[in-house]
């Protein structure tokens, strides 16, 4: 049931072909399954580069802009600008979970990957504000959409022992991406036409790699296309794939005996799906309202506000340790597992953000009267404090990219196959709705609460976030899908998901 492309057991892949090499090919054809899901994952993950591309390089744009867009710009242009996107990003991930169902993984795939392309290359056209905010509204649309049927493409695609590693290698595109942003936008000096512009190659990139790409053989069950399912099954390495096939049936079969009429009041009155549902949005909620993105956005702006010289090249700092330890949650999340990731992590964000807090109390900083990364704050970068600061704040972000930068996006694992879609489609839009959020107010609660009770907020929400995630999250590592949907059926499945 659990064996993976990696299982020693496995058995030759295509038994027509193979059964007069029966001593060479089984390796062989296993290294070819390997390779395969490797190849899908990455071509399907490179979404989540444009996504960290799209997102992280408004930074250095909107500094660069100046008067290219026929005016100033005002603070409401640069919201504009800024929030299209995440607007856009949460209206579309529910709408993408729908289309994933109706179509298929595959075309929702694609059409993010054309609006990716258009959006990029509409943005380095724009004339004026409006245009702009259009760009970054399709753009908005693309990683929303993205961002929702990605992780749940390679969940279907991926063997069970490596699930988590697989869909984690989105959230290291992510990361990646706002890395390559940072430097893009640094490199480009200012025209940032080309920075914009450039988050189109990896999209042409994505569509040539799609068109080799299969479905999901899970949607082919759902579909009742059982051959074309097992075919793809067994090019995935899967060495039973009547079996796995008849599994997935099963299940289908299950559902459609408890459906309760349409896919959004079965996703509510089923408790092991409302579960489910608890479970992914509120992992999401508690990723970003954590308030990672606060430093993603405005780390530059904070840097210049306790006196940091170079406030931009210091908050690279903030996205290379997220980048970095994106990697490392990659290499543990399945030997580690979800949920101890989480319980081990947490308390390190808890740290990092009190520790910020009790700097800032040392810091004599006034956001009210310069909030701007461009100001040259008065207080000097030699005070101490200043580098508590900046420490503690690549602890806190180490401490997040380990365990909640990477563990909500393991989110359509929850869900059973025929709510699946529109389950991971709504907890992707928590995701974007707390991001909003988050940019949103950010600033004005430096204004009125002043910094140390602003990091302090978020040490709340990680302290209820722990509580949580303990009494309510239980660990799916290596389970296959099937099984994670029955550990929710009678609660909330803690105690059955802690076995060796
Ligand atoms: O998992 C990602 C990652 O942590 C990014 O760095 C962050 O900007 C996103 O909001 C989050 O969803």
């Amino acid at each position: 049931m659990r064996a993976g492309a990696g299982d020693e057991s496995q058995q030759p892949l295509i038994v027509e072909e193979s059964d007069n090499d029966a001593t060479a090919l089984p390796e062989i054809t296993q290294k070819q399954a390997n390779r395969l899901i490797w190849l899908l994952t990455l071509s399907a993950g490179l979404s989540g580069l444009l996504f960290g591309y799209d997102t992280g390089v408004i930074s250095s744009t909107l500094v660069s802009i100046h008067e290219d867009l026929g005016r100033p710009l005002t603070t409401f242009d640069l919201s504009a600008i800024t929030s299209s996107t995440s607007l856009l990003a949460l209206l579309a991930s529910p709408l993408a979970g729908h289309f994933a169902d109706v179509v298929g993984r595959r075309p929702v795939i694609a059409a993010a990957c054309g609006l990716f392309i258009f959006g990029a290359l509409f943005q380095s056209a724009a004339t004026n504000v409006w245009t702009m905010v259009l760009g970054r509204s399709v753009v908005g649309a693309a990683v929303g959409a993205a961002s929702a049927v990605v992780p749940l493409y390679i969940a279907e695609i991926a063997p069970a022992d490596r699930r988590g590693q697989l869909v984690s290698v989105q959230s290291v595109f992510i990361t990646g991406g706002q890395v390559v942003a940072y430097i893009a936008g640094w490199a480009v000096m200012g025209r940032w036409r080309w920075s914009v512009g450039f988050g189109s190659v990896p999209a042409l990139i994505q569509a040539a790699l799609l068109v080799g790409m299969p479905e999901s053989p899970r949607w082919l069950v759902l579909k009742g296309r059982d051959d074309d399912a097992a075919a793809v099954f067994s090019r995935l390495g899967h060495d039973d794939c009547d079996h796995i096939v008849a599994q997935v049936k099963h299940e289908v079969k299950q559902e459609q005996l408890s459906a309760s009429g349409s896919m959004f009041k079965e996703l509510i009155t089923v408790p092991a799906n409302r579960r489910a549902l608890t479970i992914a949005a509120g992992l999401q909620a508690l990723q970003q309202l954590s308030g990672f993105n606060s430093l993603m956005y405005f780390s530059a702006t904070i840097f210049a506000l306790v006196g940091f010289t170079s406030p931009i090249g210091t908050s690279l700092s903030i996205s290379v340790s997220n980048f970095v330890f994106t990697l490392l949650a990659f290499t543990i999340i399945d030997r580690v597992g979800r949920r101890r990731i989480l319980l081990y992590s947490i308390p390190f964000m808890i740290l990092g953000l009190a520790s910020c807090a009790l700097a800032f109390m040392h810091i004599d900083a006034s956001p009210s009267d310069s909030i701007s990364p461009s100001s040259d704050a008065s207080t000097p970068a030699s005070s101490p404090w200043s580098l508590v600061l900046l420490f503690s704040l690549i602890f806190y972000v180490a401490a997040y990219a380990t365990g909640l930068g990477c563990v909500p996006w393991q989110q359509s694992e929850l869900f059973s196959l025929s709510v699946r879609s529109l389950g991971s489609g709504l907890a992707t839009a928590t995701n974007w709705t707390s991001n909003f959020i988050v940019g949103a107010t950010f600033l004005p609660m430096m204004h009125a609460l002043g910094p140390s009770v602003t990091f302090l907020v978020y040490v709340f929400v990680c302290v209820v976030g722990y509580v949580w995630v303990w009494r309510c999250y239980p660990e799916t590592k290596n389970l296959e899908l099937e099984e994670v949907k029955k550990l929710l059926e009678n609660g909330w499945g803690v105690r059955a998901g802690e076995r060796p």
